[in-house]
């Protein structure tokens, strides 16, 4: 689970860096041995060349011919035991200790490591040859990906039954073939061929294995493979001369991002939401110009003796549903004693099960987070009484602060913070209501990706340390909006902190009281 956050990766560069000395050392012990080795052949060689010059006159000496004998015995035998020295055991011995004390990264973080590599492939619509030359959306970051590098992810979204990624990372290790590349060009034919004939190309899938063949001609399961591929186009050829056409749909496609609003109850899309959710994120949606055109941006006292020498900063999002953005609201010093509090308590985000009510993890939520009550510091009460500031709502039934870090690909895909109908049974905290208000501190800023995103809204917010989204998740009724469905997008570039705070009903009842509007037709 390391990959779910930033903070714990750090600790597998320390891992590495343990394991290069460890490397080294055995490196250097293996040059001693050799030049050990050298100095010794050197002098044999020195010898035999001098007894070569005469040998008879050479033997006659005692002392040569002794030397000679002692040479091929004893020394021999040293000679041999130093051959067959292990000097390798004592450095394998290390890592295995190092095992027990070291971070190491298990198989399923490597998948965990490919699965995010694929997400943010995805989300952001990368190409998968600039992606393996290390670059992100048209920037360098990091050396570029080997031959063997992009099997390895092709191979576990193979393993995955991904073949449409598998196909594309496949391509791209045979692109990236070399010269001196271990990695066989028929290995990767064979994971290609397959993949593209679950991807439904029998025609490539035949063409690919045909030349997987002329590379090993006895390949069995190859040799299989294309007598099957050649029966089954055989029976589609079949079919098609019958029908007189030739197969391929011609179906148009509507690419507008219009859909239908209605605030109290879920959309329907024109455009799938996945579609919307992607846009957002890559920054490529706008709110419309009649809604753009409202937004202010002011500074506000609330009222707040406090707040009269030191307004807040505060920027309009979006009016309805109500969403808000203050800007300078936790300052440098605050954010690092709540990182500091959170790091060793993190564990991988859970989210409900609304049909349970158990916590559990998700492929959905990819993340650490950890809990911190007002009593434990100073910082986190002065930030409680922060938001009451901010908002003029109670905190005596709100959530404690939850401090989250997004690792490679950390997410947490479109979901709403309040509990529907059917979940308000398994809510924890009955007792207070649903999630009146959501407050989302961001305590990074983000190199690439990252953004809080509402698809609905065609509205991203980018992390910007120090500043705080707030948004209203009920509408005056108390009833679910369904507009605030909003996301947190994969972090392509960097380390994302967030904490935030869940507030809920009770206890606002006068702070923030029930409208006049009547909800009609809806469920909850
Ligand atoms: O991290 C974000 O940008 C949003 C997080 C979020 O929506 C949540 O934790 O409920
Ligand atoms: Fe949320």
């Amino acid at each position: 689970e390391l990959f779910t956050a930033l903070t714990d990766m750090e600790e597998l560069l320390e891992t590495e860096s343990v394991l290069i000395n460890n490397l080294e050392g055995y490196i250097l012990a293996q040059e001693k041995k050799l030049e050990f080795l050298k100095q010794k052949v050197k002098e044999y060689q020195r010898e035999h060349a001098e007894a070569g010059k005469d040998v008879s006159s050479y033997l006659l000496n005692p002392i040569n011919a002794y030397l000679l004998t002692k040479r091929l015995t004893s020394d021999w035998k040293d000679l041999e035991q130093i051959m067959t020295m292990d000097v390798g055991s004592q450095f394998i011995q290390n890592v295995t200790n190092y095992r027990e004390v070291l971070k190491f990264p298990s198989e399923e973080d490597l998948t965990g490591a490919a699965s995010a590599l694929i997400r943010l492939q995805d989300t952001y619509d990368l190409n998968t040859a600039s992606l393996a030359r290390g670059e992100l959306n048209g920037v360098q970051y990091s050396t570029q990906m080997s031959s063997e590098d992009c099997f390895e992810v092709g191979r576990q979204m193979y393993n995955n039954q991904d073949y449409h990624h598998t196909v594309m990372w496949m391509e791209e290790a045979i692109n990236r073939l070399t010269n001196d590349s271990r990695l066989l060009r028929s290995d990767v034919l064979e994971y290609l061929a397959f993949s593209t004939f679950k991807e439904g190309n029998i025609k490539l899938a035949l063409e690919m294995t045909n030349e997987l063949l002329m590379l090993t001609p006895d390949h069995q399961r190859a040799n299989g493979n294309k007598r099957y591929y050649e029966k089954e186009l055989m029976k589609i050829n079949e079919k098609s001369v019958l029908r007189g056409d030739d197969g391929s749909p011609d179906v148009p496609v509507d690419k507008s991002l219009e859909f239908q609003h209605s605030k109290l109850g879920p959309y329907t899309y024109n455009v799938p939401e996945r579609k919307l959710y992607e846009l957002a994120c890559q920054g490529e949606l706008t709110p419309d110009d009649e809604l753009l055109s409202s937004l202010f941006c002011s500074y506000v006292d609330n009222g707040v003796p406090f707040l009269k020498i030191g307004p807040l900063k505060i920027e309009q999002i979006s009016h309805d549903p109500y969403i808000v953005v203050y800007h300078d609201v936790m300052y440098d010093n605050e954010i690092e004693i709540v990182k500091k509090m959170a790091k060793p308590r993190f564990k991988r985000a859970t989210v409900q099960n609304h049909l349970t009510g158990e916590l559990e993890v998700a492929h959905y939520r990819i993340s650490k987070s950890a809990w911190l009550k007002d009593e434990e510091h100073y910082v986190v009460r002065n930030i409680a009484q922060r938001i009451v500031d901010m908002t003029g709502l109670t905190m005596e039934t709100a959530e404690e602060l939850q401090v989250v870090n997004y690792g490679i690909g950390g997410h947490y895909e479109p979901h709403y913070d309040f509990a529907r109908k059917e979940e308000i049974n398994a809510f924890k905290n009955l007792n207070s209501g649903n999630r009146i208000a959501t407050v989302l501190f961001y305590m990074s800023d983000v190199t690439q990706g990252g953004a809080t995103v509402f698809p609905a809204l065609k509205t991203a917010l980018w992390p910007k340390k120090g500043t705080a989204a707030f948004w209203f998740n009920l509408r005056k009724s108390g009833q679910g909006d369904y507009m605030t469905r909003h996301a947190a997008c994969p972090v392509i570039v960097g380390s994302k902190w967030v904490a935030n705070k869940w507030i809920h009903e009770v206890g606002n009842e006068f702070t923030r009281p029930c409208g006049l509007e009547i909800d009609h037709d809806v469920e909850f």
